[in-house]
């Protein structure tokens, strides 16, 4: 058994799951998000360019990623300490911090940022998608890459003692590369030794999701202690999310407060509201799947900070959770949603 069995792993050490509270399963706090710089479209060049300020908060929230300096959250730690304070004030205990190996994951920042607010903060171990694989990634063998996720889990990551408590967010596009293949099967291997939560990052295609979960299964992995993230933009058919629902890994809407008409990694995907992420939560809700459902802001652009005019990591909290009470989903649900899930996920086998 697991010298973590029974626990959740924190920057700051194991904890008892009762005292992780309201938790967000899904956010960065420092990350640079440089690999996808989108190209400003042809007379959008100067807005690009500009400082971020008032007058190019709407553009920047329809096109966050054609502006090279809003890619870099990792430079705004003083504001994301703010926030995390704003977070535990209203009512926020834990924040599942996302950034893997690709797109610059601080994890002395995340110790400092949890000892200064009292936020639990839950590191990610392992990659982010194909793009940021290094040539030494993708020379290493499944049993490497295996070794690698156990060791940042079991011991800390990048050099530091500071050990991480998921898997994930561990990255693939569509369709799926042999990079990324090869740490989805090191991700399930690493989960069958540690009894570790694992959450996923699928590509922009609706049978992404489902394709991850074979790959995960034929490896051994846990499906029922996995997360799959970011089905607000890749399963929009109510047949379609109930079939995936039935393969039964939690079932993550992550992208709450992102409104953008133009979704430039996926012309053909129409980014919904946060009205409409309410209406499915009530539909899965409905179909039997209280206890799959997770959310989260997945804030990883400057722009989204409040600082920046943006929603911010209370969001949910304060703006979400009404809305959900409005339509119709109880508060034993919500806090279903909010404390009983994240705290199973999380939880050591
Ligand atoms: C950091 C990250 O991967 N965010 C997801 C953005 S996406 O547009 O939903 O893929």
């Amino acid at each position: 058994m697991s010298p973590l069995s029974g626990k959740v792993q924190t920057v700051l050490g194991p904890v008892d799951p009762d005292q992780l509270g309201r938790t967000m399963t899904h956010e960065h706090l420092t990350m640079s998000f440089e690999c996808c710089f989108v190209p400003p479209a042809p007379g959008h060049e100067d807005n690009s360019l500009a400082p971020i300020q008032l007058k190019n908060a709407h553009w920047l929230q329809q096109n966050p990623y054609s502006h090279r300096e809003n890619l870099l959250l990792c430079q705004e730690i003083e504001a994301v300490r703010d926030e995390l304070v704003c977070f535990k004030k209203a009512g926020g205990g834990t924040i599942v911090e996302n950034t893997t190996t690709g797109i610059t994951r601080n994890l002395p920042a995340l110790r400092q940022l949890a000892k200064d607010t009292g936020v639990n903060i839950v590191a990610g171990a392992g990659y982010y998608v194909d793009v940021t694989h290094s040539d030494e990634t993708r020379k290493m063998t499944v049993e490497k890459l295996t070794d690698v996720i156990v060791s940042e889990v079991s011991h800390g990551a990048d050099g530091t003692d500071i050990r991480c408590g998921v898997i994930g967010e561990i990255g693939t596009g569509w369709p799926i590369t042999e990079s990324e293949k090869k740490v989805l099967r090191a991700t399930a291997h690493a989960q069958t030794q540690l009894g570790c939560p694992v959450i996923i990052h699928p590509g922009r295609n609706r049978a992404a999701p489902g394709e991850i979960v074979r790959i995960l299964q034929e490896a051994g992995g846990d499906i029922s202690k996995t997360v799959m993230s970011h089905l607000d933009r890749t399963i929009f058919d109510h047949s379609e999310l109930v079939e995936f629902a039935k393969l039964g890994s939690y079932l993550e809407y992550d992208l709450f407060g992102t409104e953008m008409l133009d979704y430039p990694f996926n012309l053909g995907i129409d980014m919904p509201s946060d009205s409409q992420r309410v209406q499915t939560l009530a539909f899965l809700i409905k179909e039997g799947y209280e206890d799959r459902i997770v959310i989260a802001h997945d804030i990883h652009t400057k722009n989204r900070l409040t600082k920046y005019g943006g929603h911010g990591y209370s969001h949910i909290l304060k703006n979400i959770v009404p809305k959900m009470l409005s339509r119709g989903i109880s508060q034993k649900q919500v806090d279903k949603i909010l404390i009983d899930n994240p705290k199973q996920w999380l939880t050591f086998k």
